[in-house]
């Protein structure tokens, strides 16, 4: 049984269709990073797979650990183990970081001082969440909160974009443990520069272009499109 599997989805944002018939499954074990252009849709891709609102699947199956998830809310879907940090993460206004990650550790049995020191951000949890952050800061604060919700899978939007050199090397670390964490061992990363697979091995890459997958190899695939851009390959 796939973690996750997708059949022939199509995804509309704002009654434009993005992505059209895409097929791809998660095993165990699989560390899929997601590579394509600018606006190829990579992160309708996976905000859609957790069931942000506003990114409608309207044809295809998603299955997650074989059960049907396609017609689920957002909040089933996280309820089932499904999380995603997102590349540029919705503001919660008067929410600070620290009650975000009590409130997270408190239904997942984490330690907030922990999570917090790992990614250096113990001087932001009495910051709002979001507001005022350098690029960083809000990336290390994403982290913190999908390791705070210990996912069954991660699916992780660029977080290796706008992170200094120090900052990737924590950031990817804590995206280790979450994937320790998981029983299936598994997360989908979206990444442009491919910097993270420098910590993080991918067990498979995907293209995503033109609409939909068009490849899916080994980690060679991203020597590829560095040397060939994403022509050949879309
Ligand atoms: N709310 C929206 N309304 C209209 N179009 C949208 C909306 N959200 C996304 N799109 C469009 O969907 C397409 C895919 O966007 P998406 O953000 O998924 O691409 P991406 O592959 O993640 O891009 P990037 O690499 O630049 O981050 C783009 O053409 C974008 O303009």
């Amino acid at each position: 049984m796939s973690v996750l599997l997708l059949k022939n989805v199509s995804i509309a944002v704002s009654e434009k269709i993005v992505l059209e018939d895409v097929n791809m499954s998660v095993e165990k074990n699989d560390v899929v990073f997601l590579l394509g252009p600018n606006g190829a849709g990579k992160t309708t891709l996976l905000r859609a797979l957790v069931g942000f609102p506003g990114y409608n699947i309207v044809s295809g199956r998603i299955f997650f650990e074989g059960e049907d998830i396609t017609n689920t809310s957002m909040e089933t879907r996280v309820s089932k183990g499904i999380a995603i940090a997102h590349q540029i993460p919705p503001k919660l206004m008067g929410v600070r970081v620290r009650q975000l990650l009590e409130a997270l550790c408190h239904k997942n049995k984490c330690d907030v001082y922990e999570i917090a020191d790992d990614l250096g951000i113990l001087h932001l949890l009495d910051r709002e969440f979001g507001k005022g952050f350098s690029g960083g800061e809000l990336k290390r604060v994403e982290i913190a909160t999908l390791l705070a919700q210990k996912p069954k899978l991660a699916l992780i939007d660029e977080p290796d974009s706008g992170v200094d050199v120090d900052s990737i090397e924590i950031v990817a670390k804590a995206i280790k443990k979450v994937i320790e964490l998981s029983p299936y061992k598994s997360a989908i990363i979206v990444t442009h520069s491919a910097l993270i697979s420098r910590y993080i091995e991918p067990t498979k890459v995907c293209i995503i272009a033109s609409k939909a997958i068009r490849a899916c190899n080994g980690k060679e695939l991203i020597d590829e499109v560095f040397k060939h851009g994403f022509r050949e390959l879309a």
